[in-house]
């Protein structure tokens, strides 16, 4: 049986809710054949990030290299890349294997506080990832850092989206997750042509550790099956709404996405 087979390279959460281990869930609840590459181990549960270990670099390296001698890769997304050392290294290997559709999720902060982002690692993540990237993902505050620029209003964010095209995106969603106010978010779409909002009710709940993971991983799962960008972001979205509405309560913080919740729909 042949399958799409998609890509993360990203961090280890131990408590299951983000990094790697929401991607994988991700793909395979998408039909989607899941691989690796794992940048750096957290210890880490719903209610705080208590260390981080990077895996060494040459570890990181072999990792893309055992994927890139041996399996077909239809699309990568990557998270957590910690620092500038493993960005190269990563950016260096995408465009060496030839890995086209590539979702790249700026991840800095996790919800609970703590950076999983070194800050001198920006304008690596800036010139190597950013040009590399079919689709861009931050959030509002991830968005301020990449443009340096306060993000407010709406037209603020088609502004920030306009300028990560121009930074060498071919398309970016700023998503609207930690928006100040209001009793929908909103993510702004932006393909170098046209501007698409994104609406959906806000959901009222704190279990929402590993949203932006489970959204782009479901973009890159609809990706690598073939979808054009718009379509992977639109039925993307509709993944991540229905796993946060389902979301689960587990653990005494944050708790995760319903992963599973699309699978069960209408059932
Ligand atoms: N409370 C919520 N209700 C509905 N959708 C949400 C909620 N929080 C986040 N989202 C959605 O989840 C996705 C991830 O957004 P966000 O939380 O901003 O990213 P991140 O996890 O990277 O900080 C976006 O599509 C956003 O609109
Ligand atoms: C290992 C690891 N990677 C990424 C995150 C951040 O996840 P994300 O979905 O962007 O956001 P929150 O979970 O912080 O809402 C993480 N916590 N751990």
């Amino acid at each position: 049986m042949n399958i799409a087979r998609a890509l993360t390279i990203a961090g280890s959460d131990s408590g299951g809710g983000a990094g790697i281990q929401a991607d994988l869930k991700t793909f395979q609840e998408l039909d989607v054949f899941g691989m690796s590459v794992i940048t750096a181990v957290t210890a880490q549960n719903t209610q705080e990030v208590k260390s981080v270990h990077p895996v060494p670099v040459e570890g990181v390296e072999e990792q893309l290299q055992a994927i890139a001698d041996d399996i077909h890769v239809d699309a990568v997304k990557t998270g957590m890349l910690y620092d500038e050392e493993r960005i190269c290294v990563i950016a260096e290997q995408i465009k060496k294997a030839g890995w086209k559709k590539v979702v790249v999720d700026p991840v800095m902060v996790a919800t609970t506080g703590m950076s999983l982002f070194q800050k001198r690692a920006l304008s690596a993540l800036i010139e190597y990832m950013v040009p590399l990237a079919t689709i861009l993902t931050p959030n509002i505050p991830e968005a301020e850092v990449l443009t340096d620029r306060k993000i407010e209003t709406l037209d603020d964010r088609k502004e920030a989206a306009r300028q990560l095209v121009d930074m060498g995106a071919k398309s970016v969603i700023i998503k609207g997750g930690h928006q100040a106010e209001g009793e929908h978010v909103i993510d702004v779409f932006y393909d170098g042509e046209s501007y698409h909002t994104f609406e959906r009710p806000r959901v009222e709940t704190t279990n929402t550790h590993g949203t932006g993971c489970t959204f782009a991983s479901a973009i890159a799962a609809n990706l690598a099956q073939g979808k054009e960008i718009f379509q992977a972001v639109e039925e993307g979205k509709a993944f991540i709404h229905t796993a946060i509405e389902h979301a689960l309560d587990v653990g005494h913080g944050h708790g995760p996405t319903n992963h599973a919740a699309w699978r069960f729909q209408g059932k």
